[in-house]
């Protein structure tokens, strides 16, 4: 049996399994009127669409509206980590090239560091960045497949079987782990995806290691070029781009799927394991990668980037499902929180603005700015809305990867490779405050029945 074929069911299980399907479609389904009959907080919202509060935290604090003469309004959104706004933190980055080290730092021991700390912060993550040859060549280099947030998801469960003492959840114990994680997933992302193209594209296999003079930013631009040469622009935007998906509160879906497990007591590499996993999903993380495949369909469809009536029927058609992936959404657009901007999305459409001058990709640049416009009108012509609706942190992020040279591969592993420091924030939190296992309500809908004796079943 070939490795596709194990996992496909058989052409003579048809019948069956759609009879199956079709038990487990009415089976699953619960009468919608009920959610508003038991005021169910589908997706841990309100019947306005805000979060329900399941947590306090100090790591950050995301803000979206402002109070005018004692009204709640929606306003330009707002990020702190630590108590410090990212604004203010990316434009005291302007001339260094240790951004998301240092905002690490600060999300995991809640404070600025002096010079002095970090440098030394930066040695202990440098010298935890090695692989074993025995972990690239059994674990990363093995079972590769083109979805590299699967690939990153496997690696990252497997380290626990590196480790001597995988198990114990204390604050030290942790600690340790989540450094190694920190230091070691840019290369984990970035050989698992050499290895893909060299047994999947026939590329030839280079792997280039960690350059200890450089930053984790710039090695992965290094670790990924051929000839691991970048521009100091380049290398900057990375190191922007690492800082702002560093973290988002305790209520982001991955951030929040980190608390729900470590309050099991579960091992952190299960823990990230399953935040990777979260991440991964097109509504969340994933949607950086959405965003890149939607483009290529709209420039596709709509080759004159200025006809602005052919792009609104066919972002329309988007929402009515009839074109794209058929979900009906579009991919960039809309926030959990925020109302009338995400202020990561604001610095990222800046750089991206540089770079597509630097790479002369200044056309591209405009069918993205008119899309977010032209989108946002569209969503809030089509559907029912909470809140305005905007532009989020995936919009631009694929374009800036792309004039990276990174490949849409590692769209989401990138988001992943700096969120790991605001989940492992997020786990000591909740390790240090020894939180109460997280187990919600779920109402029972369904009737109680008396048993039947298998031989008395009727179809
Ligand atoms: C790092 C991150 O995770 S950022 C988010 C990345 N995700 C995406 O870009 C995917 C596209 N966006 C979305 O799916 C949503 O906007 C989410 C998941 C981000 C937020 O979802 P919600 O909090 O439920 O959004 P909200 O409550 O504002 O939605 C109101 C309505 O607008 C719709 N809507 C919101 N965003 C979109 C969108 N991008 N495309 C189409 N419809 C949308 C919702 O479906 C909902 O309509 P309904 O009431 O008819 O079902
Ligand atoms: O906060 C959210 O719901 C999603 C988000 O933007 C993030 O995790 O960065």
């Amino acid at each position: 049996m070939s490795n596709v074929t194990m996992m496909e069911l058989s052409r003579e299980l048809d019948e069956q399994f759609d009879r199956l399907l079709k038990e487990c479609m009415v089976s699953g389904e619960i009468d919608q009127e009920l959610y508003t009959e038991y005021d169910v907080k589908r997706g841990l919202r309100d019947a306005n669409g805000k979060g329900v509060l399941t947590g306090l935290t100090e790591i950050s604090d995301v803000l979206s509206y402002k109070s005018v003469d004692g009204k709640k309004m929606p306003a330009n959104g707002e990020l702190y980590f630590q108590g410090y706004n990212v604004k203010e933190l990316i434009a005291g980055f302007e001339d260094r090239r240790y951004g998301f080290e240092e905002t690490t730092y600060l999300l995991l021991f809640g404070s600025l560091p002096t010079p002095k700390q970090l440098r030394s912060f930066v040695r202990i993550i440098k010298s935890l960045q090695e692989l074993s040859g025995q972990f690239l060549r059994d674990v990363v280099m093995k079972a590769t497949n083109k979805n590299q947030m699967n690939a990153l998801q496997r690696c990252i469960l497997t380290l626990y079987c590196y480790d001597a003492n995988p198990d114990e959840v204390t604050v030290p114990n942790v600690l340790r782990q989540s450094l190694q994680l920190i230091a070691k997933m840019p290369q984990i992302a970035v050989h698992s995806y050499c290895a893909y193209r060299h047994f999947h594209a026939d590329d030839t296999l280079v792997i280039r290691l960690p350059n200890k003079e450089m930053s984790i930013a710039e090695n992965i631009l290094q670790m990924l070029r051929p000839d691991g040469e970048f521009t100091e622009l380049e290398a900057k935007v990375l190191d922007v781009a690492l800082v702002l998906h560093a973290e988002h509160g305790g209520g982001n879906n991955s951030t929040f799927t980190n608390h729900v497990v470590t309050s099991s007591g579960t091992d952190t590499y299960s823990a990230t394991a399953a935040s990777i996993a979260s991440l991964k999903g097109p509504r969340h993380g994933g949607a950086n990668l959405k965003v890149q495949q939607m483009f290529a369909d709209i420039k596709e469809h709509c080759p004159d980037y200025e006809d602005e009536k052919t792009l609104t029927r066919y972002l329309e058609d988007m929402l009515d499902k009839k074109v794209f992936d058929k979900s009906g959404l579009i991919y960039g657009m809309g926030h959990a929180v925020y109302t009338l901007s995400d202020p990561r999305e604001v610095i990222l459409k800046e750089y991206a603005k540089r770079l597509s001058e630097e790479k002369g990709m200044q056309r591209e640049y405009g069918l993205y700015e008119r899309v977010e416009r032209l989108a946002g009108e569209a969503i809030a012509k089509k559907r029912h809305l909470f809140k305005p609706i905007c532009a989020n942190v995936d919009f631009y992020s694929g374009f800036v990867y792309s004039m990276l040279g990174i490949p849409e591969e590692l769209y989401t592993p990138i988001f992943a490779i700096s969120r790991i420091s605001g989940w492992s924030a997020h786990r000591l939190e909740e390790v240090v405050n020894n939180g109460k296992i997280i187990r919600p309500a779920y109402k029972y809908v369904g009737h109680h029945r008396s048993y039947i004796a298998l031989d008395d079943r009727r179809e």
